[in-house]
């Protein structure tokens, strides 16, 4: 696995100090789609969160008319205690209040995380669908990926850090207002004892942030190693092969550097932490005796001491809770920041005006002088093929390992482009058609299909999702297929889940799930059908099955084959031959055969191994 250094602590932390008050911009973009999730939600969350704001200096207010009201019911000598009763009745309905609005603070919270979050998630989907392979296939696109995909609960904690911090500043103001018509003094004491600690935090999140950034690689690595550790698919060869030391090891190696870099930012930013905080307590007590002071010289009253001590308490409270879910919010937004940038990439799409793909095809494919290699990577992999797949001709591509295959049919599928030469269709270049239009034309098995553990129904109509409740069409399918005997053995027929992830879930064998694969070829009338090894799993039997069956079905149609048993491929119209990228022969078997070149080599090879 290629590695990109991670850049130390002082690097990044450089970027973080850049990185983490501009983040914050990305919050109204984030509200608005938190508002679009649920308007009525979010308006209740608000209100609860404004109504709850006021309650603690109101509870300390009364507090203190109680208190005054006590001594002054004590120095009377006919006492009524009606005005004393009624302010405790006040404190006892602020106080259920409060709690029943805290519930219900906690529940919108909740709703809106889970209604945003899998919005978000779906988000994530759709656009990983509108990326280009190449585009996912590059490593830096994949990062981006991994962070959007990665802080999906994080973006819930974002919503109600931001909220509350709303409702913070409302009680701040309202504490501040208290202290100042009593003192003003003690908010010079308490700006002093907070503003330390508020920059520690400030430093060490965005430090946090930074280092988590540049660790992506690795940490997808981990999770890559967690995966192949640990994981039913990957169990048989671990356990053969007894790698579990081997991964475990690297495993520890890398989590232990990760583990090491985290710690040591942990360790200062506690150790400042509880410095600053000590200064915080000291400021506290210093009001507190100041307090005191003036309540014994009289300017006070013990009803005031209660409320000035309680509210500054509150009040330091509410400043840290401030400044610590500030920068928290700053530092959480820098990953919602990776979010919006993933959501943001730019979708290659070349034309807006397509050209009409022909309802027919008349005269097939023309594939001129096509060069391509995938990004990032200087091997070229086809050098100048040029060759023509008639309409309705069974076209058979053979060739060694590697010589190119595959990208031959992933460039006529249109998943990456030519690097130069061009594919025309009834000669059109094909990279004028709309790319989903003309996927559509295309029934296509690749020779690493998708094991999805869904339902058998499922994984057939994967081919043609519209159709997943047309039971003739899928049973159809299934026996142009063979799958139909997979059907039969089933417990719970079309309806069985595969895999063994789930619950009554049955895995297939080898030739078994390739049997379900290529009955989603025959899930459409597709215009062009595409093998790539589609019977490489399946006994003899079943392969000369397979295609008598499929030679028969596909009469007048355009198709594909990529195989590497002659039995097959000489069923082909006509068979092109890619060795290294270039096409060494093209031809029928017959004209192929009279030739003594690779193909006759290849083929009198395989024919002496069955002797
Ligand atoms: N996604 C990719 N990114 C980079 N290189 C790739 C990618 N896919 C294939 N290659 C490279 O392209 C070359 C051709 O691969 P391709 O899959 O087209 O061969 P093939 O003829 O189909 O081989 P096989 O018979 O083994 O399936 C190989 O050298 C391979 O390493």
């Amino acid at each position: 696995m290629a590695r990109r250094a991670p850049a130390s602590i002082k690097e990044q932390s450089k970027k973080g100090k850049t990185f983490s008050f501009s983040a914050l911009k990305t919050l109204p973009r984030f509200f608005k789609e938190i508002w679009r999730t649920s308007p009525k939600l979010f308006v209740t969350n608000f209100v609860a969160r404004l109504l709850t704001a006021i309650s603690p200096v109101a509870l300390l207010w009364v507090g203190k008319l109680i208190i005054d009201e006590v001594i002054l019911q004590i120095s009377l000598d006919q006492q009524d205690l009606t005005q004393l009763w009624t302010y405790v009745g006040i404190e006892l309905g602020i106080a259920i209040i409060a709690d029943l609005l805290n519930r219900l603070i906690n529940l919108t919270d909740g709703l809106i995380g889970d209604l945003y979050s899998n919005a978000s998630s779906e988000k994530i989907i759709r656009k990983t669908n509108e990326l280009t392979l190449e585009q996912l296939e590059d490593p830096d696109f994949y990062d981006k990926l991994e962070r959007a995909r990665q802080q999906t609960s994080g973006r819930v904690g974002l919503m109600s850090a931001s909220l509350s911090q709303i409702q913070s500043i409302i009680s701040i103001g309202s504490l501040i207002a208290g202290l100042i018509y009593f003192e003003p003094l003690l908010i010079i004491l308490l700006v002093l004892s907070i503003i330390p600690s508020f920059i520690n935090e400030a430093k060490y999140s965005s430090h946090r942030y930074s280092v988590a950034r540049s660790w992506t690689a690795e940490r997808r690595e981990l999770d890559y190693l967690r995966f192949i550790g640990a994981n039913n698919q990957t169990a048989k060869e671990v356990k053969l092969f007894g790698l579990t030391d081997y991964i475990a090891a690297r495993f520890r190696k890398l989590s232990g550097d990760y583990y090491e870099i985290n710690k040591k930012l942990s360790l200062k930013q506690s150790i400042y932490g509880s410095l600053f905080n000590v200064l915080g307590i000291l400021s506290y007590y210093g009001a507190y005796i100041f307090i005191i002071f003036k309540v014994i010289s009289g300017t006070l009253s013990i009803g005031e001491l209660t409320f000035l001590s309680g509210s500054f308490n509150r009040l330091r409270n509410n400043l840290q809770g401030f400044f610590s879910r500030f920068t928290a919010i700053s530092e959480s937004s820098l990953y919602l920041r990776d979010y919006f940038d993933f959501l943001d990439i730019e979708v290659i799409d070349e034309a807006t005006v397509y050209t009409p793909i022909p309802a027919e095809i008349k005269e097939g494919f023309e594939i001129r002088n096509v060069h391509f290699g995938y990004a990032g990577s200087d091997l070229e992999v086809l050098k100048g093929i040029s060759f023509k797949i008639k309409a309705g001709e069974k076209m058979a591509f053979v060739g060694q390992n590697g010589a190119g295959k595959t990208t031959l049919i992933k460039l006529i599928l249109r998943f990456y482009e030519p690097t130069k030469g061009e594919i025309l269709l009834d000669g059109i270049n094909i990279s004028k058609f709309n790319k989903q239009e003309y996927r559509k034309r295309f029934g296509v098995i690749f020779q690493d299909f998708f094991k999805y553990e869904f339902s058998l129904r499922e994984n057939i109509a994967v081919g043609n999702i519209g159709e997943l409740t047309n039971d003739p069409m899928i049973h159809d399918a299934a026996d142009r297929s063979l799958a139909n005997q997979v059907v039969e053995v089933m417990k719970d027929g079309i309806d069985q889940q595969l895999g063994r992830r789930f619950a009554k879930g049955q895995e297939l064998s080898g030739g078994q799930w390739q049997k379900v694969a290529l009955a989603r070829a025959y899930m459409k009338d597709a215009d062009v059908i595409v093998l790539d090894e589609p019977t490489s799993a399946l006994d003899a039997q079943a392969e000369y099955d397979v295609f008598e069956r499929f030679i028969g079905l596909t009469k007048g149609k355009t198709s594909i084959i990529i195989s590497h048993r002659f039995s097959t491929v000489r069923m082909a119209d006509r068979i092109l031959v890619l060795e290294n990228g270039t096409v060494a022969e093209i031809g029928t078997h017959e004209e192929l055969m009279s030739e003594p070149k690779l193909y006759e080599k290849l083929f009198n090879l395989q024919a002496a191994g069955y002797q």
